[in-house]
């Protein structure tokens, strides 16, 4: 049985609808990523999940149960880190972790808890005197305390250093590795692809992708660019063929040396921005969906390959602003 099972759910605030008709299976032991910019309805559609919000459509499964009538023994099984943290602030870290601990039947020792998320010389500090970072680290602490089935992370890393955002992802992969699904919402794209073995995209409360992380974006991923160097001035064209502009550019070429030639690949970022474009100009209107006179990431027409010729002009799409991606081949003087 999957661990989550949503379909065609509906939220409205005063009206405005802020999660429409979603569907979303997530199957028991994995770990999804959602992501989604600001007021996308991430937190909604969790906190719908968790049974801390009340839903206007649609059928929402969670760990066999409607969360709409969730009762104690079904909390008992999943874990909440909430955006905001609950404890009270003039508890020490480990009278606050003790003071959870009541609540669960069979919870991790404190020791070990807050050693996990790195409050080992906190364990002593009021909850009102650590910071942002070191709070977060204590909601993580309280959520996984309980060794929950289903673990629901809303951006469990914000506010979190380097070190800090290592820590909870060497836990999280811990609790994956022990079978516990994990549901993260995050803004940051390295921690979904990191974590996660599926990721899905949802802006204006719609889920307008769902893909193993692998897989991520589609024939979006597939598109390259191929940049070189052109008589001191920087040439770049995005195609879903770099081999076959290669060739027509070393045709082009007589002595078989293309200066500072590279092909990359559109990071995840990139990726997931295409994408969120893309949803916008659909909301706005019509689009093409086209993929051969498109080009996916870029919007930009299909490169005509006459024009990478030495010499010849070149088109707005030849000359896009090059935008970092990363490298995958790098050859050149
Ligand atoms: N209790 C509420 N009453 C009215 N509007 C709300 C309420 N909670 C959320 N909203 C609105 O619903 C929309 C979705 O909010 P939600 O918190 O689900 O987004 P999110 O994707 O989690 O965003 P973020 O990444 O900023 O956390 C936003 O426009 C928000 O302002």
């Amino acid at each position: 049985m999957p661990a989550i099972e949503i379909a065609a759910l509906r939220k409205a605030y005063g009206g405005r609808p802020v999660v429409r008709d979603l569907d979303l299976t997530v199957e028991a032991g994995e770990c999804f990523a959602l992501l989604g910019p600001n007021g996308a309805g991430k937190t909604t559609t969790v906190e719908i999940l968790e049974g801390f919000r009340s839903r206007d459509g649609g059928r929402v499964t969670v760990l066999g149960h409607d969360p709409a009538a969730a009762t104690r023994s079904w909390r008992a099984r999943t874990g909440v880190v909430a955006q905001t943290t609950g404890a009270a602030l003039d508890l020490t870290v480990a009278e606050a972790v003790r003071h959870f601990a009541g609540y669960h039947a069979a919870p991790r020792p404190t020791d070990e808890l807050i050693d996990a998320v790195g409050l080992t010389e906190q364990a002593g500090t009021r909850i009102e005197a650590l910071s942002g970072g070191q709070r977060r680290r204590l909601d993580v602490a309280l959520g996984v305390q309980g060794r929950p089935e289903l673990l629901f992370l809303d951006e469990p890393t914000t506010g979190l250093d380097p070190q800090g955002r290592r820590q909870v992802w060497e836990l999280v992969e811990a609790l994956r590795a022990q079978g516990t699904t994990i549901l993260l919402t995050t803004h940051y794209l390295d921690e979904a692809a990191q974590l996660c073995d599926r990721v899905g995209v949802i802006t204006h409360g719609q889920l307008i992708e769902t893909a193993p992380t692998a897989e991520f974006g589609g024939r979006l991923r597939d598109s390259a660019t191929v940049r070189w160097r052109d008589g001191g001035q920087v040439r770049e064209v995005r195609t879903p063929t770099p081999t076959a502009v290669v060739r027509d550019l070393l045709a082009a070429t007589p002595d078989g040396e293309i200066e500072d030639l590279e092909i990359l690949r559109p990071t995840l970022e990139e990726i997931y921005l295409a994408l969120l474009e893309k949803a916008d100009r659909a909301a706005a209107g019509p689009v093409s969906d086209d993929p051969v006179s498109d080009d996916p990431v870029s919007g930009d027409p299909a490169p005509d390959t006459r024009s990478l010729r030495r010499g010849a002009a070149a088109g707005p799409s030849d000359l896009a602003q090059p935008r970092a991606p990363r490298a995958v081949l790098r050859s050149g003087s």
